[in-house]
């Protein structure tokens, strides 16, 4: 079963009075549990506006969103909000973490909210994945005293923090160096090789070349796929996987 299914998707947006802009066309999706997919097309083609769709942060006009066998439509505000607190994790740059607390705090809080763990099991948690990060010197730290990646880097443990199903991305890596990119990737491929399913949005081919799978958004619809196989780090095929998506992306018209 697909952890993530999409039949007919559309959203339009009300841009003025009787004006509407279909952003989403129709869009079937299908994800399996497991899969490391990426998101490429121009700037408006709708890359995050799937996203916040099928996270149910935003409401679809027309079509289904199934997530873990469970129809997105007919859920209230508050069964949305515990889905997403407990089934998803975000790496958004509009979800920015909170600036009156600590890196090991905004990393625990959604955690602390969820209430599914003792206080004691969520800590050792957020300190492994501190761990996992290469973060954990900077547990105490005011967010203000990081530099972005390592900012990023509290912001995926953050995002992992209550074990989600999925993970999902948009821009990542957008406002890092490409050695911060590069190893931010990396995590992201860890992630997934333990069993989280990841759906991420990029402008960028190296980055998406760490995905499985990349699908090509043009106007609102899928305009097609590339399979490229997992990713696995200690495997340095890197820039034989670029080369093949950058020639494919080519051919789409990127
Ligand atoms: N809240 C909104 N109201 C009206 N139109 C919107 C809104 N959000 C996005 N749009 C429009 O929807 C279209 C798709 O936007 P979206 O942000 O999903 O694209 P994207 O592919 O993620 O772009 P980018 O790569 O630049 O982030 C754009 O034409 C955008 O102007």
């Amino acid at each position: 079963m697909f952890i993530l299914e999409t039949k007919g998707l559309s959203k339009d947006y009300v841009t003025g009075q009787n004006l509407r802009q279909p952003v989403l066309k129709e869009i079937d999706l299908q994800i399996w549990p497991g899969e490391f997919v990426a998101l490429m097309g121009p700037s408006g083609s709708g890359k995050s506006t799937l996203l916040y769709t099928v996270s149910g942060m935003d409401e679809m006009t027309a079509g289904s969103v199934v997530f873990n066998g469970q129809e997105l439509a007919g859920l209230s505000e508050n069964e949305l909000a515990g889905l997403r607190l407990n089934k998803m994790g975000f790496i958004f740059q509009q979800m920015h973490l909170l600036k009156n607390l600590n890196i090991r705090d905004n990393i625990i809080l959604s955690a602390y909210q969820a209430n599914n763990s003792s206080r004691s099991a969520i800590n050792h948690r957020a300190a492994e994945l501190m761990r996992k990060s290469g973060i954990s010197a900077l547990a105490e730290r005011d967010i203000t005293q990081v530099s972005g990646g390592q900012l990023q880097r509290a912001a995926i443990c953050r995002a992992l923090i209550n074990e989600p199903d999925i993970l999902f991305g948009d821009e990542p890596t957008g406002a890092l160096n490409s050695k911060s990119a590069g190893e931010i990737m990396d995590i992201l491929a860890e992630i997934n090789l333990s069993g989280t399913t990841i759906l991420m949005a990029t402008h960028d081919t190296k980055v998406a070349a760490k995905a499985e799978r990349v699908l090509y958004m043009l106007d609102g619809s899928i305009a097609g796929e590339h399979r490229l196989g997992k990713y696995n780090s200690t495997e340095d095929d890197s820039k034989e996987r670029e080369e093949k998506l950058a020639a494919w992306l080519f051919k789409m018209g990127f």
